[in-house]
């Protein structure tokens, strides 16, 4: 994440001379940028299970769903609805995107990466939680969490890229 891209082999970054607001040198485009990928996520079908906090009191069907029949092999978690006491035995940090929504929103994350780390605790959470591989839910997690990690590396890089020019430049004096 940390690629510097071109204009840094002479060790000035040309290329955030001038106004701040082009998208390469604003530290704080990243906010936006963020605002646009969690859109982006909840569009996808994908992301249905993970924008409200795990309650499958309301939701049994998704032991149905885990893998072939569940009755044949009996999954690590209860078949019954109780799952979702079970799921708060086994997630410590339980997050889901309503939560990430709300704080990227009350502007209380100071960087993408802060974003970056609750998304990804969704999708551990997810892989935590699954008995086997070939849940549907798991399968939808996967995917998200590849556009997800597809999306968000370029954010994170030129975030830096914009705070390490910031750092390189000389200071102005206003
Ligand atoms: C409509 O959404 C309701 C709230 N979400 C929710 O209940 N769940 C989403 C989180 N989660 C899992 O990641 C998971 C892995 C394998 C199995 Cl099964 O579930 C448990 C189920």
């Amino acid at each position: 994440l940390d690629s510097d891209g071109p204009g840094t082999s002479s060790g000035r970054r040309v290329k955030c001379r001038g106004r701040r607001q082009s998208l390469k040198c604003n530290p704080d485009a990243w906010k936006k940028q963020c605002k646009e990928l969690l859109s982006l996520i909840y569009e996808r079908e994908d992301s249905e299970p993970f924008r409200q906090p795990a309650d499958l009191l309301s939701y049994p069907g998704y032991q149905e769903q885990e893998g072939e029949s569940s009755e044949s092999v009996v999954p690590e978690r209860q078949q019954d609805s109780s799952l979702s006491e079970d799921y708060q035995d086994v997630i410590d940090t339980p997050v889901d995107f309503s939560t990430v929504k709300e704080t990227l929103e009350a502007g209380n994350y100071g960087s993408p990466l802060e974003f970056y780390k609750d998304v990804r605790q969704i999708f551990n959470n997810s892989k935590a939680y699954t008995s086997n591989k070939k849940s549907r839910i798991y399968s939808m997690m996967l995917r998200l969490s590849a556009l997800f990690e597809s999306r968000i590396k370029n954010i994170i890089s030129e975030y830096k890229s914009a705070i390490q020019s910031q750092k390189r430049r000389r200071p102005r004096y206003r």
